[in-house]
């Protein structure tokens, strides 16, 4: 059965009186793709994240296939999704295995039965992917920012979520780990999970995304294949940047030559 799309429609969510999304729609985000969600500082991007996610008040339409993301109770929606925050917790005493078992804990994939092997093998195989199996004894809280980057991304895949949600994931990595966490990133879309990630790199959103949603303002200001949504006019109007935007021999986007507008 191929992943659901996920439906935002009149979405609008903030932080208290502080109103970030305001009637936000966007079109389908397809099912088993990687979406990505750009935008600058300020956009909403995060606060999207957040709402989908559940951990703002949020009104309007979010839907998963046919589960209602605004209803679900936060169990229903450990169920289908994982989250990786842009900021992880300064302060955690655990071991990176630890860290990662007690994500698969807190919600198991119900397409196994689990045992404390299960857990650890499950947990350990992720790691493993992610090229860390060296730093499951270390201490959380003492992992370099990108380490701490990868650790919470396998928190978030170690649990084979249907919808995946990124926030700037790979902001803190060296090029070889963006490198290998994009190309994991497709690989689980690929296997079934729909996938939106915050990325500020237009060119690794151009590379790596099937879609691109373009934000401003707490709104949608374009979606489509990269293409179609990063322009050098989106580039101005949403950026304040005047910038280069062409097809290479080879197909396929570039994105360079930025400065800011005149
Ligand atoms: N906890 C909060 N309380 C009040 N306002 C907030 C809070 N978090 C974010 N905001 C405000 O909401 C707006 C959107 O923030 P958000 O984090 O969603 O943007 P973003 O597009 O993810 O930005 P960035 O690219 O800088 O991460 C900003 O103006 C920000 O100041």
């Amino acid at each position: 059965m191929s992943a659901p799309d996920l439906v935002v429609q009149d979405v609008a969510a903030g932080y208290g009186a502080r109103k970030v999304l305001r009637g936000l729609s966007l079109p389908p985000v397809p099912g088993a793709q990687v979406t990505a969600l750009v935008g600058p500082n300020g956009a909403g991007k995060t606060t999207l994240l957040r709402a989908i996610a559940g951990l703002v008040p949020a009104s309007g339409t979010i839907r998963f296939g046919t589960q209602d993301l605004l209803t679900a109770s936060a169990q229903q929606r450990a169920g289908v999704m994982a989250f990786m925050p842009q900021f992880m917790p300064q302060r955690m005493s655990l071991s990176v295995l630890e860290a990662v078992i007690s994500a698969l804990r807190a919600s198991p994939p119900s397409t196994a039965t689990w045992s404390n092997d299960g857990f650890r093998d499950a947990s350990l195989a992720v790691l493993a992917r992610l090229g860390i199996v060296d730093l499951a004894l270390s201490a959380f809280d003492q992992l370099s920012g990108g380490q701490r980057q990868l650790a919470s991304l396998a928190q978030a895949l170690v649990r084979r979520p249907k919808l995946l949600l990124l926030d700037e994931p790979t902001s803190a990595l060296d090029l070889r780990h963006q490198l290998q966490v994009m190309q994991i990133v497709r690989e689980v879309a690929a296997q079934g999970t729909t996938v939106i990630a915050v990325l500020h790199d237009l060119q690794a959103a151009a590379r790596w995304a099937d879609n691109v949603v373009v934000m401003k303002d707490g709104a949608l200001y374009a979606s489509g294949a990269a293409s179609d949504a990063i322009t050098s006019t989106m580039l101005r109007e949403v950026y304040g940047l005047d910038g280069i935007v062409e097809r290479t021999s080879t197909g396929e986007l570039h994105i360079g030559g930025y400065a800011l507008k005149a």
